[in-house]
């Protein structure tokens, strides 16, 4: 019977270090602050607003957020983004994403400022996962699942990762993250054959497709660390993870709940990446 290993710990643990963190920076004239870019009104978008805006005040980091209407157009959304960018108060800009159909974000993605760009949006923050390069910002969420399994000791090297999902805010970013850490990662996606049998071979599995309770107990290996990413609602209007975690904690050594796991630690990441952002931007790191 495997343990249930909650987020709370671990973002108390971020956020505590991160208050001390917060107070230096303000003893020296320097107030970080989070500028969060919305565009319309998506239930996910704002339940991670919510969330990200209640850390803040937690840790003591500013926070605005600029709403813009669902329809808004290319032009003026960049003029947004572009005041955003200079605007000397502001040291880091979340945008959620996906953008609406109308707006480029193959355009946009370039415009952010770089060292501004504190969920990994510009493609300049991107390369430097690929690289293994920590002077840049790795996006929240694979950064909180790296910061659970070090909160839990939970041993990579070498091990077997599997990770289910390939989109750029979690499955690909996460898989680079634990290649770093000499984990052996296998990445699945809708058209990979014998999910099941490929996802059973894993020491650690990232399940990140966004589809609820979709990993049954036969996906598990037996002793598998279990994180589970995903964010559903399920028929009863409650939140619920791609796993099955009743059925697969009989497997599974340690898994995240949801809701309480790696959704609890990722707004403390983001916090976390504020204030790497305004030490950036003031020449202190
Ligand atoms: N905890 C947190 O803080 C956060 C949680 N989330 C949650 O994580 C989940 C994933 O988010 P996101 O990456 O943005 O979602 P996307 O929809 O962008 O990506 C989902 C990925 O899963 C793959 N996939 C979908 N269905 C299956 C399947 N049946 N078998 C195998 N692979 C499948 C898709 O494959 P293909 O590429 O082939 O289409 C795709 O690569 C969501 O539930 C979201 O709410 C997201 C962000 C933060
Ligand atoms: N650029 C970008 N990065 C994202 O990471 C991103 C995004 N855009 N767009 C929207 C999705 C969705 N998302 C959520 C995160 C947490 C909760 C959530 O519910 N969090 C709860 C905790 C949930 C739990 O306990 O598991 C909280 O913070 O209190 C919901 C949704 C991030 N996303």
């Amino acid at each position: 019977m495997g343990t249930l290993i909650k987020g709370k710990p671990v973002a108390d643990s971020l956020k505590e270090d991160l208050k001390a963190e917060v107070e230096e920076l303000k003893s020296k004239g320097l107030y970080p602050k989070l500028t969060i870019i919305r565009v319309g009104a998506d239930p996910s978008d704002l339940a991670y607003e919510r969330g990200a805006l209640k850390t803040m005040e937690n840790v003591g980091i500013g926070a605005q957020v600029i709403a813009l209407p669902g329809n808004i157009a290319q032009e003026e959304f960049v003029r947004v983004l572009q005041g955003v960018n200079s605007d000397g108060d502001t040291h880091g800009i979340l945008i959620f994403r996906p953008l609406p159909q109308q707006l480029d974000s193959n355009a946009i993605k370039y415009l952010i400022d770089a060292e501004k760009d504190i969920d990994c949006f510009n493609p300049a923050n991107v390369a430097k996962v690929m690289e293994g390069d920590e002077t840049g910002f790795a996006p929240c969420t694979p950064t909180a699942v790296m910061e659970i399994l070090k909160h839990y000791n939970v041993e990579l090297k070498g091990k077997n990762a599997v990770v289910i999902g390939r989109s750029m805010v979690v499955g690909k970013p996460v898989a680079m993250l634990l290649l770093k850490e000499h984990a052996t990662v296998t990445i699945c996606h809708s058209r990979t054959k014998d999910l099941q049998g490929v996802a059973s071979k894993a020491d650690i599995l990232v399940a990140c497709a966004g589809k609820a309770k979709m990993i049954k107990s036969e996906y598990i290996k037996n002793g598998a660390v279990v994180i589970d990413v995903g964010i559903n609602v399920n028929e009863n209007g409650e939140l619920c993870g791609d796993v099955d975690t009743e059925e697969c904690m009989d497997r599974a050594s340690m898994i995240t709940p949801v809701p309480g796991g790696v959704g609890s630690v990722t707004t403390s990441v983001l916090a976390k990446h504020v204030v790497k952002a305004c030490k950036i931007q003031k020449d202190l790191l």
